[in-house]
């Protein structure tokens, strides 16, 4: 059955690091496995990193950019290289391709959202892979994805596909980093991704020295896709015709099962969309209520709120130690909310001189993290 396939290749895999060249056997490989399932009838989106290592190569640097307006610069080399090298190879297999470059900007209002999912779909039908990257010469920090992990996994959410290929220069997870635990564990199955916690992974968030966030990012994709009920993949990038093996069923690399009951589409868009505007610490009780019972959040068990935000913006919903339970829309500016924050429902009307709503976040803008 025709399936939705994103897959995203990573700067190790791309280039080689000892010259920061191309690795072009490996990218004729990826563009001839991409146009057979394309043939095959599946819908393929390729996420493609590279823009800053090649940019370097082409400029003769011999290490990443260390400045903002230097790394933009030279992504803006490296992206139109990329882009050539494959529109080269995916011509000569009559392959068209589209160049997609995305900021996160782009996700954050719900209709530029939608708009996404519409292009994406359009170039979809009309039988065109889209390669993505993030728009690096433009993208400014507080609105960044950061890595492609993260960013294919987004893309790999909004567009509902069946499954993410993070291809990579290891083979699979491990249970630490195989370079320098030569005797780690491989780990070919998760089934749920909280039971990585419970296997003490170790992922460092380090990668190599031209890939960004080493298996850290990985993961936190893998999480992000299998909540939106993607099947997630971590193979190697060296042999990207191993995606035909995964497809038939054969165990190969880190395969992570997707997440039985899906978050809807707009529920994921406040949850990875959207950019948290503040953060609300809650007491044990509001953390219950939230977590076991699915209730929405009262003022009554806020205990301290952080950062400057409007009402409906997104905050991150925290336990009393400050780790992120989770996201969700507020009713109430964080000016309001400092002054009814530990107050019974019945009470705010009273203080604020008004009737507010009555939850500060609703459940069904409210996502668990
Ligand atoms: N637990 C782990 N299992 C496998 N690889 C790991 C682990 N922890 C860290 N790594 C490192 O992550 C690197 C891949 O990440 P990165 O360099 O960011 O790749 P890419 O450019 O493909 O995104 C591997 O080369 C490996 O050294
Ligand atoms: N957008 C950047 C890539 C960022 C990134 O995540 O790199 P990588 O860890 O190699 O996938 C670029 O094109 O260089």
């Amino acid at each position: 059955m025709p399936q939705t396939l994103v897959i995203k290749i990573g700067t190790s895999s791309l280039t080689h690091s000892e010259t920061g060249f191309l690795a072009l056997a490996t990218i004729a490989q990826l563009v001839e496995t991409l146009s057979q399932l394309r043939r095959q009838g599946h819908q393929v989106i390729l996420v493609s990193s590279g823009a800053v290592g090649v940019g370097c190569a082409r400029l003769g640097l011999t290490e990443r950019p260390r400045t903002i307006s230097m790394k933009q610069a030279v992504a803006a080399v490296g992206q139109g290289r990329l882009m050539r090298v494959y529109d080269d190879l995916f011509s000569s297999l009559q392959q068209p391709i589209a160049q997609v470059l995305l900021t996160r900007s782009d996700l954050v209002q719900r209709s530029r959202y939608v708009n996404a999912y519409r292009t994406f779909r359009q170039l979809l039908k009309l039988g065109v892979i889209p390669i993505v990257n993030e728009n690096d010469t433009l993208a400014v920090d507080e609105l960044k994805f950061g890595d492609n992990d993260t960013l294919s996994a987004m893309v790999a959410s909004l567009v509902e596909a069946d499954w993410l290929f993070l291809l990579t220069d290891v083979d699979r997870l491990y249970s630490a980093d195989p370079r320098y635990y030569p005797n780690a564990e491989p780990i070919v199955h998760v089934d749920r991704i909280d039971s990585l916690n419970a296997l003490n992974v170790e992922v460092g968030d380090r990668g190599t020295t031209w890939g960004t966030g080493g298996m850290m990012t990985k993961i936190a994709a893998a999480r992000i896709a299998t909540t939106a009920g993607i099947r997630t993949v971590i193979t190697e990038g060296r042999s990207p015709q191993n995606i035909f093996k995964v497809l038939k069923g054969e165990q190969v690399g880190t395969q992570f099962a997707p997440q039985p009951q899906p978050v809807n589409a707009r529920k994921r868009w406040i949850a990875h969309g959207l950019v948290p505007a503040g953060k609300l610490y809650l007491d044990h009780g509001a953390v219950n209520a939230i977590r076991q019972a699915g209730k929405s959040l009262l003022a009554a068990g806020i205990t301290e709120v952080e950062g400057e935000f409007q009402s409906q913006d997104a905050v991150q919903l925290c336990d009393p130690v400050g780790q992120e339970i989770a996201r969700g829309l507020v009713n109430y500016n964080s000016t309001e909310l400092q002054k009814i924050l530990g107050c019974h429902s019945d009470e705010i009307p009273h203080i604020l001189g008004y009737a507010g709503a009555e939850t500060v976040v609703h459940r069904d803008n409210l996502v668990l993290s």
